[in-house]
């Protein structure tokens, strides 16, 4: 509103430092993918078969109005926002608490808040779809419409680039993620308070291990694209490697990464890579950590399994792979999804063995 000033901080309020050791990320341009041209597309594959993560520019979405909107979700009381809780039956959409899933097979838990809004509900809103939201997500859920549809076209815009490349049919991805079926598709924000804030909890060291803010994992959809507010904490463990190393914010850049089902479908050509947070690396770790991830998942009743059948690539390359080639026919994307929300979830821990069974593409019992 005109003459109206937010007295909400501008993040950064201190900027990462340039003396934490960051991992580089390949740079993807969205408007030369989105073009054709030749160059920026073997740059997408490139990055999506090796490492899985990269800065994505040009991608014109605004995160701030979601952020605006979560800042006022989390300012509810607690009381209020665990009426619209994820629940322990592998729901995403909803709240969740700090503390709620685990971290580790040691049962260390998680110190960070998320609201997560669903593609279905965003997109034929008024109609309850999934589910309903603390009231800023309802009373702005015309924002959360025009966020989605963005964010899910750049995706898919990315995964329509990538068909040619793994010798698919062009529409093969848009056939997978519509519009219309109900998905895991969904916006999160996420909320990791600093030392004295309200909500503050510090990380586990249960068995000895020094917990994290959000435990190491695989994303369990096909792609997903971050923002953040400038702060660091982001970690990636690059294949081949034990030392976990942080991704350096960059101004206007997302971060996007390859998820299981994408590595899936890809036979394994395209990696989804393991990640963690952990406290903003100082002088940030005084500061409220914002994140905000779009995810754009399979349709619930999608057959999850190589798309061998449409490609000779894809059918050589999940021949060959340690995990996806040992995956059983008849499994979708909904049950993927929904055994592994519910198997981080802290209530359903019987013991370390849970921890094992939430895992995705990267996990190979026999390797371990
Ligand atoms: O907040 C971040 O930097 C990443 C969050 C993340 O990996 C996730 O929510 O899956
Ligand atoms: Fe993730």
């Amino acid at each position: 509103m005109p003459g109206l000033k937010s007295n909400r901080p501008t993040y950064p309020i201190v900027p990462f430092s340039d003396d934490t050791p960051t991992h580089p990320l390949l740079v993807v341009d969205f408007e030369e993918v989105k073009a054709g041209k030749q160059e920026a597309i073997d740059t997408l594959f490139k990055a999506c078969s090796n490492l899985g993560f990269f800065y994505l520019k040009n991608h014109g979405v605004d995160p701030e109005p979601i952020f605006a909107i979560g800042e006022d979700t989390f300012d509810l009381p607690e009381e209020e926002l665990m009426k619209f809780e994820q629940g322990d039956g592998g729901m995403s959409a909803g709240f969740k608490k700090a503390g709620s899933t685990n971290v580790d097979k040691e049962g260390n838990t998680d110190t960070a808040y998320f609201i997560n809004v669903a593609k279905d509900d965003a997109l034929h809103f008024p109609t309850v779809r999934q589910r309903t939201y603390p009231q800023p997500c309802m009373d702005n859920m015309e924002t959360y419409t025009r966020f989605t549809r963005t964010a899910d076209e750049v995706l898919q815009t990315l995964m329509d680039a990538l068909e040619g490349p793994l010798g698919l049919p062009s529409g093969t991805f848009r056939k997978l993620h519509p519009d219309d079926q109900l998905s895991g598709s969904e916006t999160r924000v996420i909320r990791k308070p600093a030392e004295g804030e309200q909500g503050f909890v510090v990380e586990g060291k249960k068995g000895g291990v020094q917990g994290a803010s959000i435990g190491a994992h695989t994303d369990f959809g096909s792609f997903s694209m971050l923002h953040g507010r400038g702060t660091g904490g982001l970690q990636v463990l690059p294949p081949g490697t034990t030392e976990w190393q942080y991704i350096k914010p960059l101004k206007g850049h997302a971060v996007c990464n390859v998820g299981d089902t994408l590595a899936v479908y890809s036979g394994g050509i395209f990696n989804s890579n393991i990640h963690r947070v952990v406290p903003p690396p100082p002088p940030q770790d005084v500061h409220t950590r914002w994140s905000l991830v779009y995810f754009i998942r399979p349709a619930f009743n999608a057959a999850l399994f190589p798309l061998s059948d449409l490609s000779p690539k894809i059918a050589e390359a999940a021949s060959q792979h340690p995990t996806i080639s040992k995956m059983e026919k008849g499994v979708t994307a909904g049950q993927w999804f929904k055994r592994r929300v519910a198997g981080q979830r802290a209530a359903n821990r019987k013991g370390p063995e849970s921890w094992g069974q939430s895992r995705g593409t990267e996990h190979n019992p026999e390797a371990a």
